[in-house]
């Protein structure tokens, strides 16, 4: 049996200790909840229901995705920086494990507040630690990494990706519904709006874009957005409840992939006008959708899929410096993981790439709330498959 390959703080429990309620934990499936559950119980929110359901399901979604992490190819898993990733998951796990028994009185409820505070902040660096861990891997095995390796670690990163956007949902509601700072008198719920205007956030994921864009190319293309809903009365602008946060990064994310599309495309052309980005943001009974459509020039069809690839953007990453001199260019994991966060509530991202024209990028998300249920990795013999066979 491989244990977790990590060092274990001296206090804390034994190696033998941790593997048993790993496999504990690890033997619930994680519990999707919808955003209209997170909506109705946020609006009228108790703080003790809520540390009792997070001490459990934060450990089990926890448990879920360390199971899987000590079944990543040791190549992968032996190098600092997943090591690195992996130990911060044993210390949040040993964490919440403190409350597993606890009283709900108030000075835990406020303990459990900082913890869930340290824990989101000790894991805000998985994305590129996790993305230099491929890097360090790819330069051990000199340079090349097989198909089947390939595989799994993508399979593997959007696994743990999707369970990270998780758990920092479920953080992130508990913390601001009873932390120092409760929203008051806001409509949000959390970190959900139940009236997330969707033209506001197209407009500022645009204008963030637009100054990164204009700062490397000195130009960039305008923005024009239509509105159309399927509704008998066609309210307009078009809201719906969902986390601004979550739409904004996909936004800004295909925003910026289309700016450097359309500007490098026309960047010998001689009119000054570049064609605009064309937003359509769409209300039906089972869909909303915003689909950004640019004249960037494409990408061949064959080449689409390989743009959701983690390894294959995983070139060495941007150093600071470069991410100002080169702001387009981030640490090579966005489209990957705006399409979970599209995803996580049951919608998704589709690229509609037409070569020597230009790209459709197309989030759907769930029309209704109570359709939009968080969508969780489950660690079973299934998904154990994934990965190679190791010792
Ligand atoms: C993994 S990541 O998230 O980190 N990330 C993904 C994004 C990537 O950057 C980009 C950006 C734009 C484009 C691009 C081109 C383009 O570039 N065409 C020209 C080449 C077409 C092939 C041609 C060849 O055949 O090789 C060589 C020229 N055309 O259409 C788009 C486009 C893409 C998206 Cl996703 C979009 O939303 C809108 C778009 O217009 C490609 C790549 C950094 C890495």
């Amino acid at each position: 049996m491989r244990l977790f390959p990590v060092r274990l703080s001296s206090a804390s429990s034994s190696m033998a200790s941790l593997a048993k309620m790993l496999d504990f934990y690890s033997g619930f499936n994680p519990s999707p909840l919808s955003i209209k559950q997170f909506m109705d119980f946020g609006q009228n929110a108790c703080e003790k229901k809520s540390f009792i359901f997070l001490r459990k399901e934060l450990p089990v979604r926890l448990a879920n995705i360390m199971k899987e992490i000590a079944l990543l190819p040791d190549n992968l898993l032996h190098t600092r920086s997943v090591s690195e990733v992996s130990s911060w998951y044993v210390k949040s796990f040993e964490e919440v494990l403190e409350y597993e028994k606890a009283d709900p009185t108030h000075d835990n409820l406020h303990k459990f507040v900082h913890h869930l505070d340290l824990i989101r902040n000790r894991h805000n660096d998985v994305v590129q630690t996790m993305a230099q861990g491929v890097i360090e891997m790819k330069e051990n095995e000199g340079g090349t990494v097989d198909a089947p390796t390939e595989s799994s670690i993508q399979y593997f990163l959007d696994r743990l990706y999707m369970s990270r956007i998780s758990i920092r949902m479920l953080i992130n509601q508990h913390t601001l519904l009873f932390g120092a700072n409760p929203h008051s008198g806001g409509r949000h719920i959390g970190c959900l709006d139940p009236a997330c205007d969707l033209s506001d956030v197209v407009r500022d994921a645009y204008e963030n874009a637009r100054f990164l864009c204009d700062q490397y190319y000195l130009t960039s293309p305008a923005l024009e957005i239509q509105e159309h809903s399927s509704e008998p009365e066609g309210n307009l602008p078009i809201r719906t409840v969902y986390v601004p946060s979550h739409l904004y990064y996909m936004l800004f994310e295909l925003f910026k992939n289309s700016m450097r599309a359309v500007v490098e495309h026309h960047n010998n052309d001689n009119c000054d006008t570049l064609p605009p980005l064309k937003v359509a943001i769409c209300r039906g009974q089972e869909d909303i959708c915003v689909k950004i459509s640019d004249q960037g020039g494409g990408i061949p069809r064959s080449q689409t899929d390989q743009l959701f690839k983690y390894m294959y953007s995983t070139a060495p990453q941007p150093s600071k410096s470069d991410l100002h001199t080169v702001p387009l260019a981030g640490y090579g994991y966005g489209l990957p993981i705006s399409r979970l966060y599209a995803r996580y509530f049951h919608g998704d991202i589709v690229l509609l790439s037409c070569e020597g024209f230009g790209t459709d990028a197309i989030i759907y998300l769930k029309a209704l709330s109570d359709e939009a249920n968080e969508l969780l990795p489950i660690f079973n013999k299934t998904s154990s498959k994934f990965y190679r066979a190791t010792v």
